[in-house]
C-alpha cells in the first residue's frame, strides 16, 4: 500500500458509489439475529456482514465500543474484523473518536494509523476536544501510513448542537489547512452528521472527504444527504449502521438501495 489515502478512497467511491456501512455489533442487534451476547457471536456478525457488504460498500466502519466491551476477546474479533475486510479491498475506517495530548495522541496513531499495528486501520475517527492542535501528530501519521482521519465536526446527535456550532468552524478551518495542495483530497475528513437540519457552515474549501452519519435508525435520509451534500457531493460519504444490520439476510439488499438512493438523490439535487 503506497498510495494516500485520498486516492484510494477517491478510488473506491467511483468504484462502488457513496456508502459507507457500520459494523455495530450491539447486543441487541445479536439478539435479533437470533444469537447469543458472546465473542464468538460477535465474530459470527461481524463474519455475515463482511461477506455482505465488502464489495458494495466503498468504506466500512467498525464501531470499536462493541468490541471493547468483551475485553481482549473483543479486540481479537475487531482484529479479525479489519484483517478481513482489508484483505477483501474494503477500506476500514476504525471508529474510536479518539482526542488527547499530544504525547497520548500519538500513541493512539501508533495503535489504530501505524501500517504494522495490528488494530491499524485506513482511517480512524478523532474527537478535537483538546483542541484541533492536539490532533497535529495522529495527522501526520496518518499521512506517513497513506491512512486517513475523519475529525468531529457537527455530529448527528442532538444534544450536540450548543457546543459544536461553537467549534465547528475551527475543524473545519484546520482540516482544510491540513488538506490544502492535495489532490483528489486530503487526508483531513471530517463528520458532519446527515441529520443536521441545515449546513451552517460552507464545505466547499474543505478538499478533504465528509462522513456522514445518521441515516435510517436516526431518522436522515438519502434526500436529506443530497439536500446537505449536494454542493460537495464527490466527498461525501454517508454512512449506516442498524438500518442495514437489523435483518442478517438482508443486510447487502439494504446496502444497495441505501448506496443507490444516495447515489441517485446526490446526482438529481446536486446544486
Ligand atoms: O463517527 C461516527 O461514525 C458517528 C458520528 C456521528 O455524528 N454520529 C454517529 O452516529 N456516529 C456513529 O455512527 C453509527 C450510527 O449508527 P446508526 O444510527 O445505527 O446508523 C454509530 O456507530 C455512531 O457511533
Amino acid at each position: 500500500m503506497n498510495e494516500s489515502f485520498g486516492s484510494r478512497l477517491r478510488a473506491r467511491l467511483d468504484e462502488c458509489g457513496p456508502l459507507c456501512v457500520g459494523i455495530d455489533p450491539s447486543p441487541a442487534l445479536l439478539h435479533t439475529w437470533g444469537l447469543d451476547d458472546s465473542p464468538a457471536a460477535l465474530e459470527r456478525f461481524c463474519r455475515t456482514v463482511v461477506e455482505a457488504v465488502a464489495d458494495v460498500a466503498a468504506v466500512v466502519k467498525p464501531q470499536s465500543a462493541f468490541f471493547e466491551r468483551w475485553g481482549s476477546r473483543g479486540i481479537a474479533v475487531l482484529e479479525r474484523t479489519i484483517a478481513d475486510l482489508r484483505e477483501a479491498g474494503t477500506l476500514v475506517l476504525l471508529d474510536v473518536k479518539r482526542g488527547d495530548i499530544d504525547s497520548t495522541m500519538a500513541a493512539y496513531a501508533e495503535a489504530y494509523l501505524d501500517k504494522g499495528s495490528p488494530l491499524a486501520a485506513d482511517a480512524v475517527t478523532l474527537s478535537p476536544y483538546l483542541g484541533f492542535g492536539s490532533l497535529e501528530g495522529a495527522i501526520t501519521s496518518a499521512m506517513a501510513n497513506d491512512a486517513g482521519v475523519f475529525v468531529l465536526a457537527r455530529t448527528s446527535n442532538p444534544e450536540a448542537a450548543g457546543l459544536q456550532r461553537l467549534v465547528a468552524g475551527q475543524v473545519l478551518a484546520g482540516a482544510a489547512a491540513a488538506n490544502a495542495g492535495h489532490a483528489p483530497f486530503g487526508p483531513v475528513g471530517v463528520v458532519m452528521g446527515a441529520t443536521l437540519p441545515e449546513l451552517e457552515h460552507s464545505l466547499d474549501d474543505l478538499n478533504g472527504p465528509i462522513l456522514a452519519p445518521g441515516l435510517g435508525a436516526q431518522g436522515a435520509t438519502p434526500a436529506d444527504v443530497a439536500r446537505l451534500f449536494g454542493s460537495v457531493r464527490h466527498a461525501v460519504l454517508p454512512s449506516v449502521s442498524r438500518a442495514v444490520l437489523s435483518d442478517p439476510k438482508l443486510v447487502r439488499s439494504r446496502t444497495l438501495r441505501y448506496r443507490d438512493e444516495c447515489a441517485a438523490h446526490l446526482a438529481a439535487d446536486a446544486r
